[in-house]
C-alpha cells in the first residue's frame, strides 16, 4: 500500500468513530476552542516578556512595570484554567462513548452466531474490548484535540515569530519542517509495528485464558510445563515488537530534542549578531527564543500524535472488524408468530447443513418428526452430526437447505425471541457462569419465580444439593461451577433448561457427566417432565436411548432407521452394532 493509500485507509478507519462521536460533538468543539485559547494565552507570554525588557529593563522606569507583569500572570492563570476546564468537559463523554462502544461490542458478540466464536479466539475479542477502546478513549480525550490544537498553535507562533523578525522565523521553520518530515516516516513504520503489538497481545490473552479455563486439564496431563513455554515464546514475541517500538520512538526522540535545540541555537547566532547592528532589541529575541520554546511541544508532539492517530486507526479497525460481521442468524424482517397454542410438534424436512461454504456436507437430508410429547433419541457414531442436529433446532446455526418447523411452522420466519421460549437446550458440558445458583438457572427464562426455580431443580434432582450449599439459592458458583462436581453441575444445567418449561427440548447427552446412580435420579426426574414436553435427546449410552419413545439413527448426513428401540435392536443390523460400540451395562442392550 502506498503512502496516500494508507493515510486515506487510517483516516477511513477514524472517519467511522465519527458516529459515535456525535452525540458529543459540541463538548468536543468547546474543548478544541478551550485549548486554542488556552495556548494562545501561552503564546501572548512571550510578547508581553517583550515588552519588559525593551521597556522597564531597558530603560531603568519601573514605572510601567505593574501591568505587564499583572498580564503575564492573568494570561498563566487564564491557560491554567483553561487547561482544567477541558479535562472536566471531556472526562463524561469520553468515558460513555467507551462505554457505549462496549455495550455495542458486547451486544455484537452475543448475537453473531456459533460459527464466528468457533472462529474467532476469545483472547483476541478480550484485547479489542478492552485495550481497544482504551486507546479509542484517549484518542478522542487527548490526541484527537492536541493534533488540531498543536498544528494551529504551530502555524500561529510561527507566524507571530515571522511578525517579531523574518530571520528568527525562518530559524525556527528550518529546524521545524525536517522534524515534522523525520517524524512522519517514523510514524508510518511505527503503525505496522504497533498493529502486530495489539495482536501479539491479543494471543498472549488467549493463552493466559485458555490456560486458567483448562487448568484442570493441564495439570491432568502435566502439560504446565509445556502452556509456561508457550506463553515465554510468546511473551518474548510481545517482548521483540515492544522492544522495535521503543527502538523507534528512541529514534524518534533523539531528531525530536537535537533539531529544536539546534534551531535555537540559529536564533542566538542571528539575534546577536542582529542586535549588534542595532536592527533588533533584546526583547524581541528574549520574546522569539521563549516563543520557539514554547513551539517545542507542538513540534515535537506532531510525530507522536501522528503515530497515536495511526495506533487508534488500527484500534478502531479491529473494533470494526467485530461489528462488521454479519449476524447470519437473525430475526426475519417480517416475524410469523408461533402456532397458538403450541403443541411442540418438531419436523425435520429434507435438512442440509454444511459449516462453510465448499466445506463438506455434514446433513445431506434429514427428514425426522418427533410427535408432541414424544421423546425421540438420535444415535449415531461419533461425528454422525448429532450435536450439529440438534444446534440447528435452536437456531445456533442455520440449516443450508430443507427447513425446520415447529407446529407447522418454519422456525426461520419466527424470531430468535419466540424460538427460544418454545426450545431450550441442555449441553453434553454443562457451562455454569460465575453467579449465584439462582441467576445461573434464571438464564433459562428471564421472569422465573423462586418457586419454579425450585421446582425444576426438584425435577433435576439438584434440590437437595443446592439446599446444602452455604447460602441455598444465593450461593455464588465459581467461574464455569468448577467449585462443583460434575455431576451437581450437569443438574443444574439440566434445571436451567426445564425451568421456562418449554414445549421442545433438545438434550445433546446432558448425563454423560452424572455416575450411574445419579443418573438413574435424573433419569427417573426427567420422564416426568418429559411427559408434557417434545424432546429429542442425544444419546451416547444405552441408558439415555431407554428414556425415549423412539429412536432415530444418524448415518451418512441422513436419518438411516426410525422405530423404537426394540424394533431396531430386532430388526435393524446397523444398530445392533452401532450399540455394542456404546458403553452400557448389559441388561440395558437388551
Ligand atoms: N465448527 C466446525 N467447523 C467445521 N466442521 C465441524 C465444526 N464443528 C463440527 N464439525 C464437524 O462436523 C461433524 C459433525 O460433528 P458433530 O459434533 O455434530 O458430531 P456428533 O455426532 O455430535 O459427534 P459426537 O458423537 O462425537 O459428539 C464432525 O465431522 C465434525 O468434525
Amino acid at each position: 500500500m502506498n503512502q496516500a493509500k494508507e493515510h486515506a485507509s487510517a483516516y477511513a478507519s477514524l472517519k467511522r468513530l465519527g458516529p459515535c462521536l456525535r452525540p458529543w460533538r459540541r463538548r468536543l468543539i468547546l474543548a478544541i476552542v478551550l485549548t486554542m485559547t488556552a495556548m494562545t494565552a501561552g503564546l501572548l507570554i512571550p510578547l508581553a516578556i517583550q515588552r519588559i525588557l525593551d521597556g522597564p529593563v531597558a530603560t531603568g522606569d519601573t514605572s510601567g512595570l505593574i501591568w505587564p507583569v499583572l498580564g503575564v500572570a492573568l494570561l498563566g492563570c487564564v491557560e491554567a484554567g483553561l487547561f482544567y476546564t477541558r479535562r472536566k468537559i471531556l472526562a463524561k463523554p469520553t468515558t460513555r462513548i467507551e462505554a457505549r462502544m462496549r455495550e455495542d461490542l458486547y451486544d455484537q458478540l452475543q448475537r453473531l452466531p456459533i460459527a464466528f466464536h468457533d472462529r474467532w479466539q476469545s483472547g483476541q475479542l478480550l484485547s479489542r474490548a478492552v485495550a481497544d477502546l482504551s486507546i479509542i478513549r484517549s484518542f478522542i480525550a487527548f490526541v484527537a484535540i492536541f493534533l488540531v490544537v498543536n498544528s494551529i498553535t504551530l502555524v500561529a507562533g510561527l507566524v507571530v515569530l515571522f511578525t517579531l523578525n523574518f530571520w528568527l522565523g525562518l530559524t525556527v521553520l528550518a529546524g521545524a519542517l525536517p522534524l515534522i518530515a523525520i517524524s512522519t516516516v517514523f510514524e508510518r513504520k511505527y503503525k505496522v509495528v504497533a498493529r502486530l503489538a495489539q495482536d501479539q497481545d491479543g494471543d498472549l490473552a488467549t493463552t493466559v485464558e485458555e490456560s486458567a479455563l483448562g487448568i484442570r486439564v493441564l495439570k491432568a496431563f502435566g502439560r504446565g510445563p509445556h502452556l509456561a513455554r508457550k506463553f515465554a515464546k510468546q511473551a518474548v514475541e510481545l517482548r521483540g515488537t515492544e522492544m522495535h517500538k521503543i527502538r523507534i520512538n528512541s529514534l524518534l526522540w533523539g531528531a525530536i530534542v537535537l533539531l529544536p535545540e539546534i534551531g535555537i541555537a540559529g536564533q542566538l547566532l542571528v539575534g546577536t549578531f542582529s542586535i549588534a547592528d542595532g536592527t533588533m532589541t533584546v526583547g524581541t529575541l528574549v520574546a522569539a527564543v521563549t516563543i520557539a520554546t514554547y513551539l517545542r511541544w507542538p513540534t515535537d508532539s506532531i510525530g507522536w500524535l501522528l503515530a497515536e492517530t495511526n495506533q487508534t486507526a488500527s484500534a478502531a479497525d479491529r473494533y470494526f472488524e467485530v461489528m462488521d460481521e454479519p449476524r447470519t442468524v437473525a430475526d426475519p424482517p417480517e416475524p410469523v408468530p408461533p402456532a397458538a397454542p403450541a403443541h411442540g410438534y418438531l419436523r425435520f424436512e429434507n435438512v442440509h447443513f454444511r459449516h462453510s461454504e465448499g466445506s463438506k456436507e455434514i446433513l445431506r437430508g434429514v427428514d425426522l418428526e418427533v410427535r408432541p410429547g414424544e421423546t425421540v433419541a438420535l444415535v449415531g457414531s461419533t461425528g454422525s452430526g448429532k450435536t450439529t442436529l440438534t444446534a440447528l433446532v435452536a437456531r445456533l446455526a442455520d440449516v443450508t437447505g430443507g427447513r425446520i418447523t415447529v407446529d407447522g411452522v418454519d422456525i426461520a420466519s419466527m424470531t430468535l425471541a419466540d424460538l427460544r421460549t418454545l426450545v431450550s437446550m441442555a449441553f453434553e458440558e454443562p457451562v455454569l457462569f460465575s453467579a449465584s445458583v439462582r441467576e445461573n438457572i434464571a438464564l433459562g427464562t428471564t421472569d422465573a419465580t423462586d418457586e419454579q426455580i425450585l421446582q425444576a431443580l426438584r425435577i433435576a434432582q439438584a434440590a437437595d444439593f443446592v439446599g446444602n450449599l452455604p447460602w441455598g439459592l444465593d450461593t455464588r458458583i465459581g467461574e464455569q461451577g468448577l467449585s462443583l462436581s460434575g455431576g451437581q453441575r450437569q443438574r443444574l444445567a439440566l434445571a436451567r433448561a426445564i425451568v421456562g418449561r418449554p414445549e421442545i427440548l433438545v438434550l445433546d447427552d446432558p448425563l454423560s457427566a452424572l455416575d450411574v446412580h445419579t443418573e438413574a435420579e435424573v433419569e427417573r426426574a426427567l420422564r416426568e417432565v418429559l411427559t408434557g414436553v417434545t424432546a429429542l435427546v442425544v444419546a451416547h449410552r444405552p441408558s439415555t436411548v431407554q428414556l425415549a419413545d423412539r429412536v432415530a439413527m444418524l448415518a451418512d448426513g441422513r436419518i438411516a432407521a426410525v422405530g423404537t428401540h426394540s424394533e431396531l435392536l430386532a430388526g435393524n443390523t446397523a444398530y445392533r452394532t452401532l450399540l455394542s460400540t456404546l458403553d452400557a451395562p448389559e441388561e440395558v442392550r437388551t
